[in-house]
Order: structure tokens, then sequence, then C-alpha cells
């Protein structure tokens, strides 16, 4: 016979208390591990195994829970385990509200501590200087190419990255009016402004756009100004008080930012493998025919896919660039370490960026 509401309320309280006895077990054996690492001086965070643990709930899951529930709710399973031990110390673009705290936020969960800061280089250094224990910073975004500043703080700096995450991206027009009408102004990043420009020559053609150091940074703005429109989350709106105008502007519906996770290697080291894992690398090659060429085939013979070429200039004002490379797989898998090891030789300059698992 069909159970009526106070009796099914009542099973899910049992659950319930099921559940939480089995996370403080959960937590406290979590524990015990982060003695265990510590004795042996290794770092407690292991990104590669979380994705590991993720992964294998999601192949064991009988549902109705879909996979991204499961990844959800176990990533803040494991953000809490780790909190307990110390919370870590996460810098991002801010404010509160940027596409790079919601990174932040997925790749770590939300038992972390957040260091906003008000621009990429101040992120690097955060994470260089110790005042955070990770970075995470956009690094491509799917309709505007490469964020090149990332990409050049990169090549310069100590830190390596150990992680990455891909949102989907979606832009909304802002501002205290629930309406088009009267807007002057369009703050958001040069990079959000980029990414939303067919929208605005259609429905805003007069209005100035205005660049500003983050979207979030723009709503705030907007929320001071009734002529003023800000792109950005639907957080950032809720953050500041703004109704969404108009709802997911940006030119394409897929829209997509990858973000890289940094630290210093002492904080933690590179990831080991976790049976999808990505390396990016950044080279510099001779200036001669072929020397591009060249670099491609030792992953070629070795079988290594690449997923990503893109190349920057080496401000050498002669003409030279570097490529920033990422490849699948792990250096710790023999036909991976041959072709690095081949590409390497064929290298004026040759710096490994981090291994980690790739993101979804
Ligand atoms: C408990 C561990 O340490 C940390 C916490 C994890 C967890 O809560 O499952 C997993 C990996 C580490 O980041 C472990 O390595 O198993």
């Amino acid at each position: 016979m069909a159970k009526n509401l106070g009796e099914l309320r009542t099973a899910i309280d049992a659950v319930d208390r099921e559940l939480l006895a089995l996370l403080n077990r959960r937590a406290a054996l979590a524990g015990q591990v982060g003695e265990l690492k510590r004795a042996e001086g290794s770092t407690v965070f292991r990104p590669e195994r979380e994705a590991q643990v993720i992964h294998g709930l999601q192949q064991a899951n009988p549902g109705p829970l879909k996979a991204g529930n499961v990844a959800t709710i176990w990533r803040e399973i494991m953000s809490a385990c780790r909190a307990l031990e110390a919370p870590q110390r996460v810098a991002y673009l801010g404010p509160a509200g940027t596409f790079s705290e919601q990174a932040a936020l997925h790749f770590f969960g939300s038992s972390i501590e957040h260091v906003p800061c008000v621009s990429f280089d101040e992120v690097f250094h955060a994470a260089a200087a110790g005042t955070a224990d990770f970075g995470v910073v956009p690094v491509e975004n799917s309709t505007e190419g490469v964020v090149t500043r990332s990409l050049d703080l990169l090549l310069q700096s100590p830190l390596h990255i150990v992680g990455e995450v891909s949102l989907l991206v979606r832009h909304h027009l802002l501002r205290l009016a629930p309406s088009l009408g009267g807007i002057e102004a369009v703050l958001a990043h040069p990079q959000a402004l980029a990414q939303c420009q067919g929208w605005l020559n259609k429905h805003l053609p007069g209005a100035e756009r205005r660049a500003v150091a983050s979207n979030a940074e723009g709503a705030r703005l907007a929320a001071g100004n009734p002529a003023w429109a800000g792109i950005a989350s639907e957080r950032a709106g809720s953050e500041f008080g703004l109704h969404l105008a108009a709802h997911a502007i940006q030119d394409d519906a897929f829209n997509r930012t990858r973000f890289a996770v940094v630290c210093l290697p002492q904080t933690l080291e590179a990831p080991r493998a976790s049976g999808r894992d990505c390396v990016s690398l950044v080279v510099s090659v001779p200036n001669r025919p072929g020397a591009v060429h060249d670099i491609l085939v030792p992953l070629k013979r070795h079988g290594v896919s690449m997923t990503r070429f893109e190349s920057r200039p080496a401000r050498s004002g002669q003409w030279e660039y570097f490529f920033y490379i990422d490849v699948q797989g792990h250096p710790s898998q023999p036909h991976v370490a041959a072709a690095l090891q081949d590409l390497q030789s064929l290298c004026a300059f040759y710096k490994v960026l981090g291994t980690y698992p790739a993101g979804e």
C-alpha cells in the first residue's frame, strides 16, 4: 500500500540520519588518510584520486540520480573532508560572482577560503607568494580564443597547472530595471563584450561599451546607475540585486571557457595518472623552415593525441613564437614519455606547464 506524506518523511529522516553517520565515518577516514600523508611528508589534496572517486561512483551509479548530480554531491563531500584539515585558500579574478569564482567552486567545492583578486597578475602573485594555496585563471574561450595574459603569465611563473575546469558561460544583461529601455552604457570585461558583440550590435547599437576589470565589477557598477547595464552571470545579478534584462546574450549558445588551476610545486606535486590526463607544454623552436612541422612528428610517431596548439609572439622582435601544446596522456605512460623526450630534443625552449586530470 502507498505510504502517506508523514510516513514518507519519517523514512527520509531515517535515511538522512544514516547518511549523516556514514558521512562522518567517511570524514574520519579521510582525516586518518591526511595524518598518514602528513607523516610521510606528502600533500593531502590529490585531485587525481578525487577524479577517480567521482568517476568510479558515476560508473557504479544505478540512478535515479544523474551522473552530474553524483559529481556535484561528492565534490562537496570531499571539499568538506579536506577543509577539516585546513581550508584551501583559492585566488581568482573577483569580486564575488565572476565565472572564475564559479570555476574555483566547481573544482574545489564550496568549503574553501575565497581570495578574490583584481587582475590575473594578482591571482598569479597571490599563489606564488603564498597568500593563496591555489589560483584559478581562464586560459581559453570557445568564441574568443586564448586569454593571452594568462598564457603569458603561465610562461613566466613558477606555478604549475594541476587541474582544469571547463564551464558553460552564459552571459546575461543585468541592470536595475527589467527592460532594455534607456541603457546608455554596457560595462563588462573585454572578453564578455566580445562574446556578446552580435547581440549588442542588434539590440543596443547606440549604447557605449565600456571595458572594466571583471564582469562582476561591471554588475557592481550597474547597481549604482540606472542608465548602465552589466554583462555577467546570474550569480552576479543576485549578488548585486539586479534584474536579468536579457537572458543568455552570448553569440554562441555553447560558449565555454576553460580555466587552469595553478599552484607552486611544493603545494601540490604533479598529479599522478588518473586514467584521463593531459600534459600542457610551452616550447619554442629555432626559426628555420619546417621547424614547426618537426615538433609535431614525435607526437604522431608515438601515437600521442594533441588537443591544443596555440602560438604567442616571443616578444623578441624577431618574429619568433612560443607554442602552447596540450597532449592527452600522462608522462608515466611510456609512449607519452618517449614522445615528450623526442619533442624536447627539437626545441630551443621547453617547459612543462603541468600534468593533470583532464576536465570534463
Ligand atoms: C582521503 C584522501 O585525501 C584527500 C581527500 C579525498 C576524499 O575525501 O576522498 C580524496 C583525495 C584527497 O584529496 C585520499 O587521498 O584518499
